[in-house]
C-alpha cells in the first residue's frame, strides 16, 4: 500500500492550495478526485466561475439579439473556458514533484487508510499520516416536495444550478424555488438573457434578504421586480410534475393550491455538506445534525490527524472561506498555530445580481441587538456622479458605525461595482480604521468608490 504524508479527499479550493503548500514543504501528497470533470473543484467547474461567466454574457447581451441563439452560444463559450480552467487546475497539482492526483471516489477504511474506487470499479488503498477532507457540498432537494428528487435526477425540465448551466436550450420561462444566493443570481441572469423568471419563496416578503438592512432588501426587491422578475412569497411548493416537456409546480398559498407551468425549474434552496459515502464512522470522524463534519477552531475533526476544510465543515459556503481554511491549516501544520476560526476577520459576501449587492459586518438591527450605540448613513446611488454618467443609478448604500469608537460595524452596498468596492471597506474594518478614514480618503474620480466619501460623510 502506498504511503503519503498527506491525503486530500476532493479537489476543492483549500485542498488544491494545500497540495501546493505541502509539496513545497517536502511532503508527499495524494489528492483524490472522484471526477475528471471536477479537477479544480466545484467553484471552477460548476459554480462560481461558470455562473459568473454566464452572468457577464447575459449583461453583455446586445439589444435585438435572438435570445435563443445568444444563450446557446453563451453556454457553449462557458463550456470552452471552463474546460481550459479544469485542465489548468489539474496540472497545477499533478505537475508538482511530490504530489499526485488520483482519480476515483474515496472513503475511509480505517482512520489512516483510504479506499479509492475508480470508474472501472477497481479498488486501491492508500495510507495517509494526515488526511484532509475537502469534499464540498451538494444541492439540497426538499423531500417534502412530491416527485421533485426523482425529477431532478432525470434532468430536463428540472434542474440544479449545475445541470441548468450545462443546458444549451434557451428556456422562455423559468421558475426558481428559493431566493438565496443562487436563486437571485440565476433570476437576474436569466432575466437578462430574456427568460421570464418567477421566484417561489416560502417565507413572507418581510423576510426577503433577512440578513440585509431593510432599506437595502427593499431596494433589491424593487429593482428586480422593475426588471421583470416575479416573486411569489409564502408559496409552499408541494408537488412537481413533468408533462410534455413542461415543468409543473404546485404550491400552496393561503390554503389555495396553485399550479405554475414553465419550461424549466431550478431548485435553489441551499446546499448541504457532502459527507455521505465517506464512511466517516470507519475513521471515528463525527458529524453534526446538518451532515457537516464536527471541527475545532483548527479545523481538526474528532480525530487529531484528520481535518475538514471548505463547505464540508459547515462554515459559510464561499470559495474564499475554503481558501481561508487553507490558511488556518498552514498556520496549524507549519506555523505558530496563531490563526484559527476564532480570530478570522471580516467575511464579506457579494451576490452577483444586477446591480450587485455586497455586504460586510452587522446590519443596523444586528448592531443594536448586540448592544452597540450606533450611527447610520444611507446614500442613494442615483446621487453618485459616476452612476449618473454611466446611466447606472439603481441602488442604495448603508453604513452602520459604532457611535462611541467610530469603528465601522457594517456596510451594505447595492449598486454598480459593489462587489469590488466592498473589499475597500473590509480592509478598513480589518485594520480597525475609524469610518472617518474612508470619509476623508482621496479616491480617484469619477468612480463608484469615491461615494464612500459621501456615504460616511452623512454620518453625524
Ligand atoms: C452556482 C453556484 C455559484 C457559486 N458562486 C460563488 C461565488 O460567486 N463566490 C463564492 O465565493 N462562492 C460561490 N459558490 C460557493 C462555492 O462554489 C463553494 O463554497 C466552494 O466551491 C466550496 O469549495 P470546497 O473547497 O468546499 O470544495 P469543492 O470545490 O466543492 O470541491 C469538492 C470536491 O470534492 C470532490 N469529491 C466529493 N466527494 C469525493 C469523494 N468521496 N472522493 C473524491 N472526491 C470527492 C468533488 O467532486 C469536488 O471536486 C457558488 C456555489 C454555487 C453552487
Ligand atoms: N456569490 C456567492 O458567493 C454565491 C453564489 C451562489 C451560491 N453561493 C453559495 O451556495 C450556497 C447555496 O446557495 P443557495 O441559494 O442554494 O442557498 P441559500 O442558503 O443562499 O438560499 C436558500 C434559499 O432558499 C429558501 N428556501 C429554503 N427552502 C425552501 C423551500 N422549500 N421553498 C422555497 N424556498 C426555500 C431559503 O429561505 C433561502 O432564501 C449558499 O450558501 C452560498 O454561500 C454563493
Amino acid at each position: 500500500m502506498e504511503k503519503f504524508d498527506t491525503i486530500i479527499i476532493g479537489f476543492g479550493k483549500a485542498g488544491k492550495t494545500l497540495a501546493n503548500f505541502l509539496n513545497k514543504k517536502g511532503e508527499t501528497v495524494a489528492l483524490i478526485e472522484q471526477s475528471p470533470k471536477m479537477y479544480g473543484g466545484t467553484c471552477i467547474n460548476v459554480a462560481c466561475l461558470p455562473s459568473k461567466n454566464l452572468i457577464i454574457a447575459a449583461e453583455r447581451k446586445p439589444e435585438n439579439t435572438d435570445n435563443s441563439q445568444y444563450y446557446t452560444q453563451a453556454v457553449q463559450n462557458k463550456k470552452a473556458i471552463i474546460s481550459q480552467l479544469n485542465q489548468g487546475n489539474y496540472h497545477n497539482v499533478a505537475d508538482l514533484d511530490k504530489a499526485q492526483v488520483i482519480d476515483g471516489r474515496a472513503f475511509f477504511k480505517d482512520p489512516h487508510t483510504i479506499t479509492i474506487k475508480t470508474d472501472s470499479n477497481a479498488s486501491l488503498d492508500v495510507y495517509g499520516n494526515k488526511i484532509i477532507i475537502n469534499t464540498g457540498s451538494l444541492p439540497t432537494i426538499p423531500e417534502k416536495i412530491e416527485n421533485l428528487s426523482e425529477l431532478v435526477k432525470k434532468g430536463k425540465p428540472f434542474y440544479t444550478s449545475e445541470t441548468l448551466m450545462d443546458e444549451e436550450n434557451y428556456p422562455e420561462t423559468l421558475t426558481i424555488i428559493g431566493d438565496g444566493f443562487i436563486g437571485l443570481e440565476f433570476a437576474s441572469m436569466f432575466n437578462q438573457f430574456g427568460t421570464q423568471v418567477t421566484i417561489l419563496s416560502h417565507h413572507k416578503q418581510s423576510a426577503f434578504l433577512a440578513k440585509e438592512d431593510t432599506e437595502v432588501a427593499e431596494a433589491v426587491y424593487t429593482a428586480m421586480v422593475s426588471q421583470g422578475i416575479k416573486f411569489i412569497f409564502e408559496a409552499h411548493t408541494v408537488k412537481a410534475q413533468a408533462k410534455e416537456g413542461q415543468a409543473i409546480l404546485s404550491y400552496k398559498q393561503n390554503e389555495e393550491e396553485i399550479d405554475i407551468v414553465s419550461e424549466a425549474v431550478l431548485v435553489a434552496v441551499g446546499r448541504h455538506a457532502n459527507t455521505q459515502g465517506l464512511a466517516l464512522e470507519n475513521a471515528g470522524v463525527e458529524i453534526n445534525d446538518n451532515q457537516s463534519i464536527k471541527i475545532n477552531k483548527y479545523l481538526q475533526t474528532t480525530q487529531d490527524h484528520i481535518f475538514a476544510v471548505g463547505d464540508v465543515n459547515g462554515g459559510p459556503q464561499h470559495t474564499y472561506i475554503s481558501l481561508d481554511d487553507n490558511r488556518i491549516l498552514q498556520s496549524y501544520l507549519y506555523g505558530d498555530k496563531s490563526y484559527h476560526l476564532d480570530n478570522r476577520k471580516q467575511t464579506p459576501s457579494a451576490t452577483f445580481i444586477e446591480p450587485p449587492l455586497a455586504s460586510v459586518g452587522l446590519t443596523e438591527k444586528q448592531a443594536t441587538a448586540a448592544g452597540y450605540q450606533i450611527k447610520t448613513a444611507v446614500l442613494e446611488v442615483k446621487d453618485i456622479p459616476k452612476a449618473k454618467i454611466a446611466y447606472r443609478t439603481t441602488g442604495i448604500y448603508k453604513a452602520v458605525v459604532d457611535a462611541q469608537t467610530n469603528q465601522i460595524l457594517g456596510v451594505r452596498l447595492f449598486g454598480e461595482e459593489a462587489h469590488e468596492m466592498i473589499n475597500i471597506v473590509v480592509t478598513a474594518m480589518n485594520a480597525n480604521l475609524p469610518y472617518t478614514d474612508l470619509r476623508d480618503q482621496i479616491y480617484t474620480h469619477p468612480t463608484m468608490s469615491e461615494a464612500l466619501n459621501d456615504l460616511f460623510g452623512k454620518i453625524e
